[in-house]
């Protein structure tokens, strides 16, 4: 496992809520732990009051489950493992079943780089009680994040309209695992490159970057430091010009360009990470322009995000290239997308899936009972509608109809001739062996190039996204309903 065995050396089965390890000793001690359930995981609520989320961190979760196994230092933690009367918590059979416990689940999930929205099932886990509880959380961790991170970077490079977004965030990022799981979901996100060295290691992402202001204050003069960056880098000059004053930086970069020129060489441009952006960068483009370098970027860098930037090509600011880094990798200003891990359904003595519903006061709550796939319908490669459906429903059938999982009102007709369908749910693991071709990192990056291509702008607008229509499909919609009121035993309904 690339980032477990690199960083924490050992299993990650302990990397979950404890909660979860007494449930799994209850679910054995009374004799459940191999009953088969069915788990999806779903969000409710698209970040940042976007019209759309980015799904990422399924590689991470393929690496965790073809790992997941109770090593023995991991049982030696839990054998040891003391309720407050010295007596202890597992009995030393259950910990044999750990010790023996082989992943043996199907999974499905939709492809990094998807597109998603709130209610879709992007990872669905059908096994063994006591593996699908004692995955909810790692799960969660994982896909909560990236999926968080990739949004914000997918609506930072749509700010930045086919400009180069490189990310910047090591430093400011939430810990160490925070930084590289957001440097990877940045670059799923639309991001050019990665500051993070470790990220391009590990993951493949392409690492670029400039220099620092200390770089410039090491030497005597401004001139000094960018002569002798040009000497050590003479095809990757960026020069940082705000150091001492940013106007006189510019005149020391156009210097060295022209030194660099006249060996043959084109320095890439500058950077300027104070100041307004915006005026600086329009007075840099001028002066640039007069002294022949028309072709030299302008990269600009200082708390930037979807805001600041979308506001900064409003403002006809000349900048080319943006070095995102606090905003993005912490996911400013939403520090968790809330993606939750809910029961679907249990198999009854009987052989029969029985569904199941949490019923609660806030109707968004309610989850989505039964076995679950979703169809996207699209036409002329637009997104048209989302169906949330239950397995077996017939897909060739051309008229549907889907409800609004939370406003049944909201309801709208498909006729799907003529559209193109792709179902979003691909199977990942069948019986714990992993039957899905892994992508790498760019063909993960294309898929969300692609899919963003796919929905129009009017959802992708920062301010009052328009909603895609995701909805359930008829009949699940009906077994939701008449689930519910039999769970608050609504007589007669
Ligand atoms: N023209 C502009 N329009 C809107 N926002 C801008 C513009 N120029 C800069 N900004 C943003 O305004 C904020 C300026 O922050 P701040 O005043 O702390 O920076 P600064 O003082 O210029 O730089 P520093 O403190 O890093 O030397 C940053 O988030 C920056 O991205
Ligand atoms: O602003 P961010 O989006 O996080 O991008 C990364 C920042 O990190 C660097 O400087 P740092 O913030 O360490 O110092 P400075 O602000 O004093 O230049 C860089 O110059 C950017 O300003
Ligand atoms: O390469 C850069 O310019 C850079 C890297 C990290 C943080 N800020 C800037
Ligand atoms: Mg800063």
């Amino acid at each position: 496992m690339k980032i477990t065995k690199d960083l924490y050396q050992g299993s990650l089965a302990l990397l979950t809520d404890f909660y979860q390890l007494t449930m799994a000793y209850a679910y054995w001690k009374s004799g459940k732990a191999e009953e088969e359930a069915v788990f999806n995981l779903f969000f409710r609520k698209n970040p940042f009051q976007g019209g759309y989320s980015v799904a990422a961190g399924l590689d991470y979760i393929i690496d965790f489950c073809r790992n997941f196994r109770f090593e023995e230092d991991d049982l030696r933690y839990l054998r040891e493992m003391q309720n407050t009367d010295g007596s202890p918590t597992f009995e030393s059979a259950f910990i044999e079943y750990l010790q023996n416990m082989e992943f043996s689940c199907d999974m499905e999930a939709v492809e990094e780089g998807t597109v998603v929205f709130p209610h879709l099932p992007l990872i669905k886990v059908k096994g063994p009680l006591i593996q699908c509880q004692l995955l909810e959380t790692p799960l969660l961790n994982i896909i909560n994040f990236q999926t968080l991170i990739a949004t914000k970077a997918a609506r930072i490079v749509y700010a930045a309209k086919g400009d180069a977004v490189l990310e910047f965030g090591l430093r400011r990022a939430q810990g160490i695992d925070g930084a590289l799981a957001a440097s990877r979901a940045a670059y799923i996100g639309g991001c050019a490159s990665t500051s993070n060295v470790m990220a391009g290691k590990l993951f493949g992402i392409p690492v670029s970057g400039t220099h620092a202001h200390s770089w410039i204050m090491s030497f005597d003069t401004e001139l000094e430091a960018f002569k002798a960056y040009a000497e050590a880098f003479p095809d990757k000059c960026v020069f940082l010009v705000d150091t001492y004053d940013t106007i006189n930086g510019v005149k020391n970069a156009i210097e060295v360009g022209k030194m660099l020129r006249e060996k043959g060489k084109e320095m890439i441009g500058i950077r300027i990470d104070s100041g307004d952006l915006a005026y600086y960068s329009n007075i840099a483009r001028e002066m640039l322009d007069a002294a022949g370098f028309p072709d030299a970027k302008i990269v600009a860098s200082n708390d930037l995000d979807e805001q600041i930037i979308t506001s900064l090509k409003m403002q006809e600011a000349s900048i080319n290239v943006w070095g995102v880094g606090t905003k993005l990798v912490t996911a400013y200003d939403q520090p968790a997308l809330g993606a939750v891990y809910k029961l679907a359904a249990i198999k009854t003595e009987e052989g029969t899936w029985e569904p199941k519903v949490k019923v609660s006061q806030q109707s968004i709550k309610i989850n989505i009972p039964g076995i679950q796939n979703a169809v996207r319908y699209s036409k002329n490669g637009k997104a048209i509608a989302d169906m949330i459906y239950l397995e077996g429903e017939d897909l060739s059938n051309t008229q549907f109809m889907i409800i609004d999982p939370v406003d049944p009102t909201k309801r709208k007709k498909i006729n799907t001739n003529g559209l193109d369908q792709e179902i979003l749910l691909k199977p990942i693991f069948i019986k714990g062996q992993k039957v899905y071709e892994r992508r790498d990192i760019h063909q993960i990056k294309q898929n969300a190039e692609r899919n963003m291509g796919m929905f129009d702008k009017a959802h992708k607008r920062f301010v009052n996204p328009h909603i895609y229509p995701v909805g359930l499909e008829e009949k699940l919609y009906d077994i939701r309903t008449q689930l519910v009121f039999k769970m608050k035993n609504y007589d007669g309904a």
